[in-house]
């Protein structure tokens, strides 16, 4: 009988307007994945089954995302030959390459199998800041990985080693999300490349006042977020590589709606805590193709079962 791992990991969306490569959220969205670890070797060239998200365009076999990084942190703690025995199935929600976190998701969902196995050879669980230091190896930055690991919404920074931390901050319960997912897709680092190496003083002294205001506004007073939710490093620049988002973006924000980027695009996020707020999204945005979801912000990230099937 093989050992069996089911492993949950949410939608994150990443930088909340002046957050850039350190604020994120989770999404009540997940993706979910059976591992499932057989007494022999397996078919390394078909050992992942994909569907949902990603199915026909993933690879399904071990150079899979997911199974190279369960492959490459069992490796680094001396138990890498668990991950020839590994085949994985994985039933996708986040669309992949619209600045919902889908390979964090992919990556955190690695780091949990490898971190149950790990478990099971005897190891030891990994620690919270070995499995958001193994997210960041692969993601580069910590602001979807770490609410993708711990839930709710989190500050991501790194400490003078260069070492990544988070910490997760309060969220009125009030407050509710709004995506709006255009059909294109925009690569994470094609949508990096445009950021400027530098910017002027004033719109850093912007941001930063925006960024402290947004922990008040998101834990305390929602009432807020419009004011807190005001980008100076990464939107505008940002703008040729995604046109139409930014014009739902300024729309919204027309209309009084905390609107942003989320993640590197194309997705919009809004961020609000009126009962109606996915139909005021729509309405402001008439007959827009793009999808409109209403959705939480979730609580917890990454979670694990373990069962012996
Ligand atoms: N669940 C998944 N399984 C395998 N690969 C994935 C998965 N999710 C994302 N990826 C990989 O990551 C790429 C998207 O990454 P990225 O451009 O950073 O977009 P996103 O904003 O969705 O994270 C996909 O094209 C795919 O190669
Ligand atoms: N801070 C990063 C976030 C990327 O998020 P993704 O969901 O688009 O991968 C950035 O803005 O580049």
């Amino acid at each position: 009988m093989p050992y069996s791992i089911e492993v949950s990991v949410p939608a994150t969306s990443a930088n909340l307007g002046p957050g850039y490569d350190t604020f994120g959220l989770a999404l009540d969205i997940a993706d979910e994945v059976v591992a499932e670890l057989h007494p022999d070797p397996v078919d390394l060239s078909s050992c992942v089954e994909v569907t949902g998200q990603g199915a026909g365009q993933v690879p399904t076999s071990s150079d899979h995302l997911i199974h190279r990084v369960v492959r490459e942190v069992l490796d680094h703690h001396g138990h890498g030959t668990l991950a020839d025995r590994l085949t994985l199935r994985c039933a996708n929600t986040i669309p992949h390459s619209r600045g919902m976190g889908s390979s964090a998701a992919a990556v955190v969902a690695g780091i949990s199998i490898a971190d149950a196995l790990l478990a099971f050879a005897g190891r030891g669980e990994l620690t919270e800041e070995e499995r958001l230091a193994w997210a960041v190896h692969y993601e580069g930055h910590a602001d979807n990985a770490a609410p993708a690991l711990f839930g709710g919404v989190s500050i991501s920074t790194l400490d003078a080693e260069g070492s990544p931390r988070s910490v997760s901050v309060p969220v009125h319960p009030a407050v509710r999300a709004v995506l709006i997912v255009p059909d294109t897709k925009l690569d994470t680092d094609y949508a990096r490349s445009f950021i400027p190496e530098q910017i002027p003083h004033a719109d850093a002294v912007a941001n930063s006042a925006a960024a402290a205001l947004f922990i008040h506004a998101i834990g305390r007073a929602p009432s807020l977020l419009f004011e807190a939710t005001e980008d100076h490093l990464h939107q505008e620049y940002r703008r040729p590589a995604m046109p139409e988002t930014l014009a739902r973006v300024d729309a919204l924000r027309a209309h009084g709606l905390a609107a942003v980027v989320s993640g590197a695009g194309p997705t919009a996020l809004v961020l609000g805590t009126g009962e109606n707020l996915r139909d005021e999204v729509a309405s402001v945005l008439g007959d827009d193709d793009a999808r409109i979801i209403a959705a939480s912000i979730a609580d917890f990230g990454a979670t694990i079962t373990r069962t012996d099937a």
